[in-house]
């Protein structure tokens, strides 16, 4: 659970189990407005509590942090972004004159909604974007950011209206450490796989992946879990023990089904 953010129980019914039939599994289908819906109101923890049902252990993006504290909250389709170790011979501050250099076309492409996620190796000692190119992801209506690797111009990043994640800041220009040579590819991100369009989900606590084909049914089993931990929880507020209650027995399910 996670309490600072909004439980699906508050909420009205969602319904996206309608959505199942709909999400083909690497057809690129579009994934139904309602899946997104679903998402934005459930936590990190719950949706990686689905994957783990599901068989998927390594879905949660461990060590990157907001940058902006005040905007986590955030859902969208993956944008990819692959880099590999800088070389000094080709990594000089000339090739920014061509304004089809990979990491300026991949901020001109990541479309409305999208999320970019950049493989940066886990390597923080040089940034992987900045403050410039982070607000004209914003205009384009990009959903955030996400990089295994650092920022630079941090500060701005704490005003800014974009939820973005990243494993540390550095304020040494990204060709330091990186080459950027493709985008809309498999990649790593903080040793969780990526493939382009895969959905994914943060707040406050941090960032999962969602396989893009099992959007739809863990959108609508994370709905219908933190409803019943919503009941679970005003249990153990009033003082009942986990015996019985967490997980919980029929007799509680009994209570909860007949609220
Ligand atoms: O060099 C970079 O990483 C780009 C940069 O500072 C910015 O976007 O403001
Ligand atoms: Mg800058």
């Amino acid at each position: 659970m996670n309490g600072g953010e909004p439980r699906a129980a508050r909420g009205e019914t969602v319904d996206v189990t309608r959505q199942d039939d709909q999400v083909g599994s690497a057809t690129g289908e579009a994934i139904a407005p309602e899946v997104f819906e679903a998402l934005r109101r459930v936590s990190t923890a719950t949706v990686t509590t689905q994957l783990f049902a599901r068989g998927l252990r390594n879905a949660f993006m461990a060590g990157l942090r907001p940058l902006n504290p005040g905007c986590t909250r955030m859902v969208g389709e993956a944008f990819t972004l692959r880099h590999i170790p800088a070389r000094e011979d080709l990594d000089v501050l000339a090739v920014f004159k061509d304004y089809d250099h990979p990491q300026r076309l991949a901020v001109e492409s990541v479309g409305p909604g999208q999320v970019l996620v950049m493989d940066c190796r886990g390597q923080t000692r040089a940034a992987s974007i900045g403050g410039i190119l982070a607000t004209r992801m914003l205009r384009r209506g990009a959903a955030g950011l996400v990089t295994d690797g650092a920022v630079r111009d941090s500060p701005y990043f704490t005003g800014l209206e974009l939820p973005v994640f990243a494993a540390g800041v550095c304020a040494t220009t990204n060709l330091a450490r990186h080459h950027a040579v493709d985008m809309q590819v498999p990649i790593g991100c903080a040793e969780v796989p990526v493939y382009p369009g895969d959905v994914i989900v943060a707040d406050a606590e941090g960032v999962v992946c969602v396989p893009r084909h099992l959007a739809a049914e863990v959108a609508r089993d994370a709905l219908e879990q933190e409803r019943l931990e919503e009941f679970i929880q005003a249990e153990i507020e009033g003082g009942a023990p986990l015996r019985g209650v967490y997980p919980p027995d029929e007799n509680t399910l009994r209570r909860y089904h007949s609220r």
